[in-house]
This record gives structure tokens, sequence and C-alpha cells, in this order.
């Protein structure tokens, strides 16, 4: 390892040493240890005020070193363009409101620190109840190409609904992160896995891939969804937990009190898609219920997958049709689901892949869409693959 360049630094406790950066590492040694990052490991430097200080991701975490020194500026300019060839200027959005209200502390005490020793710059915006100003989306595509939503599912779920609605040709413009910090965050995992440290760091070393999403269409309103559409009991279900939110998890056993006691409601309409084998499959009559999503739909907190067959770069979307069952099978489904998504075998489940379907209700009912409720009767989805570019690196690909 031939040093390019190097940086005499002194440590806190009084240490003089030098850090030496070659074509692939920075090394430096410390008493009897020897500090060596590879550049792929190495996230940001900076220089102010007599005070060199750098991040770097091992293990899952990240870590921080400071140094003083006198004459910095080359040696960190020369990193710098190493680290963050490109320069970049991300607008950071965080829903207070999302899962157990993290995201403020996310962004404070982990995204920001880490940023600020990068070259890159920043603003950060806080989301509303009801939506995004058009003075943000507007300026979406143009002064912010990069965006990262601290958040659940529902925040990004808003956030494309809103490009769509104002100029859909502007999600070839941006690149998006979604760092974890709702209840579910089942596109975010799937993306970046369940740690938060991975996201951020695939988003500052600029790993990225195309993911696709769906447009759903409830009765006149379109709005993009990323992840799920979910149809039937289980929609009505996670449509009184909604209702119950001011309970915080209890909700979930109020619930799930409430289904085993009152009596059980299939849902009656029909559903219609044309399969990727290019056959139309038509169904009519009573279900349980249908899903679909476009992504595992892993859970944060448990071994819990919604959809095991799927994958957001797949090309097209999963369905679920679940017949028409007693309570007892659903609370077996349930508990396979929470296993690692062993339902998928399930015999009262139908499992479909296709570009573009429909469900009619004969009735309105909810639809859950990325868990934000609808009520409408006839539902059209479609799939844009390939249309969004996402921060991430998936580690199972399933098609
Ligand atoms: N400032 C805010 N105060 C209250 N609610 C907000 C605010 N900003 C957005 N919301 C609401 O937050 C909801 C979206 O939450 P989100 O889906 O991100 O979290 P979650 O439901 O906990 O996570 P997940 O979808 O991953 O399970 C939207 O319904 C939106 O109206």
């Amino acid at each position: 390892m031939e040093p390019l360049t190097s940086l005499l630094v002194e440590t806190t406790k009084g240490e003089a040493l030098s850090i030496h950066l070659s074509s692939s590492y920075l090394y430096w040694k410390s008493g009897a240890h020897l500090y060596c990052f590879h550049i792929d490991e190495l996230i940001g430097c900076n220089f102010q005020n007599c005070e060199f200080s750098l991040v770097a991701y091992k293990k899952f975490r990240f870590r921080f070193f400071k140094f003083t020194c006198q004459f910095g500026s080359k040696f960190t300019e020369n990193l710098l363009h190493l680290l963050n060839p490109t320069p970049k200027h991300f607008l950071l959005i965080y829903n207070p409101s999302s899962g157990l209200g993290l995201s403020y502390s996310h962004l404070h005490n982990l995204l920001i620190p880490i940023l600020t020793q990068t070259s890159y710059t920043y603003e950060i915006f806080e989301t509303m109840p009801n939506g995004y100003p058009i003075s943000i989306i507007n300026k979406i595509g143009e002064i912010f190409t990069h965006i990262i939503i601290l958040g659940g599912t529902g925040t990004l779920h808003s956030f494309l609904t809103a490009i769509y609605t104002i100029n859909p040709s502007n999600f070839d413009k941006i690149t998006i992160g979604i760092l974890p910090s709702g209840t579910r965050n089942s596109l975010s995992i799937d993306l970046n896995g369940k740690n938060i440290n991975d996201g951020i760091y695939n988003i500052l070393k600029n790993k990225t891939l195309k993911g696709d999403i769906m447009l759903v269409k409830v009765d006149d309103d379109v709005v993009v969804a990323t992840s799920s559409v979910i149809w039937g009991v289980f929609g009505q279900i996670s449509y009184e937990a909604e209702l119950l939110k001011k309970f915080g998890w209890l909700r979930f056993a109020m619930v799930g009190i409430k289904t085993i006691v009152m009596p059980w409601k299939h849902c009656s309409g029909s559903f219609m898609c044309e399969k990727n084998d290019r056959n139309f499959l038509y169904r009519t009559g009573e279900f349980a219920g249908i899903c679909i999503g476009n992504n595992r739909g892993r859970d944060s907190r448990n071994n819990d997958i919604a959809f095991p067959l799927a994958s957001v770069t797949s090309g097209h979307i999963d369905a679920m049709i679940i017949d028409p069952i007693h309570k007892l099978m659903a609370a077996r489904m349930l508990f396979q689901m929470v296993n690692d998504g062993e339902h998928a075998t399930n015999h009262s489940i139908t499992n479909v892949k296709f570009k573009k379907g429909s469900i009619k209700s004969d009735s309105r009912s909810v639809i859950n869409i990325d868990g934000e409720m609808c009520i409408g009767k006839n539902v059209e989805i479609e799939v844009l693959s390939n249309k969004i570019t996402y921060y991430g690196k998936l580690d199972i690909l399933i098609y």
C-alpha cells in the first residue's frame, strides 16, 4: 500500500500520527493499533478550525474520528473528490407521525451528522397530514433530484402521488432513498434490509436500482402505490385499526378481539387480469380478500413477509386471491405469514403474476393502499416497470 498523500495529525490524547491515503485505502497507526479502511468503507471527511474529522462504515455501524491538524485542506479536498465525486443537493423529507415517531431523531441524530461529513448539501421538509405543498412538488426534478424520505410506506406513497398529479415525467429525473421510520417499512426493507445504517450507506455510496410502481385507480381517483393494495376482510380490519390509531399498538389487539367476536363477513365482487403467461384470469363471487403486492412486504419488527414471491424489480405485480375461509383458517394463514411468509403455499390462496388487472366490488368497500385507506367500488391496477430509481441494493432477487 504505497501512500499517494499523507496528513500529519494529533489525536485528542495528544498522540502525533500520520494518516495515509493510497489509491484504495486510508490508514494510520495509533499505539499498537492499525486503522485501515477501504475507500468503499469511507463515507466522508471534513476540515474546519484546525480539526480533521472522518466518518467510516464498518460492520453495520458508522464510526466517527476526530484529529487536530494544521494543514488539512488539500488532503480533505483529495479525499472528498474520491468519496463524493458528484455534487448532490438532497431534499430530506421526514414525517414526524410515522411509526413510533422516530423520524426526527433518525434525521438529526443519525443522518445529518453523517451528511455534514460529506460535500453534499441538503434541505429539510417536514410533512403535513394533508399532502405536499405545490411549491415543493414543483421543485422536484429541478432543484431536488435526490430525495431521502424518513417515514413509512404512506409517506412515500403520498409523495409519489403528488408528483404523478403535477408532472409524472419528473419520475425519470429523481432518485429516492427511503429510510425506515414508519411502522412496517416494507419497501425500505426490501431495498436496504432492516438496518437503517445500511440504507444511509447505500444512499451515500450511490447504490441504485430501478424499481416498479403501481398505478391504482379507485373509481375516479388515481394514486401511486409502491407496496400493497388490499381489498376484502383484511382491508376492512386494517381500516378499523387505522380508526383506532390514537390507541397505538393496542389498536391491533382491540381489532383482533373484535374480529374474533363479531361475525365474519366475506366480500363479493370480481377480479380480472391478464396473467404473465398471457392467459386471462377471471374470478367472480365471494372472496375473503385480494391482496396485491409490489415487493415482499417484509415487516421491520418480525419475520412477517406478506408477498414472499414478489420483487420490486420484477416488472409485474403479485396477487394473492384468498377464497372464503372461516376464522380459524384465517388465523392459521396469519400465523404462516409471520413465519417467513409460508402462507404462499396455503391451499386457500391462488397466486397470480400480472401487469394490469381490476377488482370490481359489488358494494363500496375499503381498499387499503400502502396503508392509506380509500373507499370505492372499482379498482384498476397497473404496473409501471422500472419507473423509479431507488437508492438500495436487493439482497435476494425473486422473479
Ligand atoms: N405532520 C404530520 N402530522 C400528522 N400526520 C401526518 C403528518 N405528515 C403526514 N402525516 C400522515 O402520515 C401518514 C403516513 O404515515 P406512514 O405511512 O409514513 O407511517 P406508518 O403508517 O407508521 O408506516 P408504514 O406505512 O410503513 O406502516 C399519512 O396518512 C399522512 O396523512
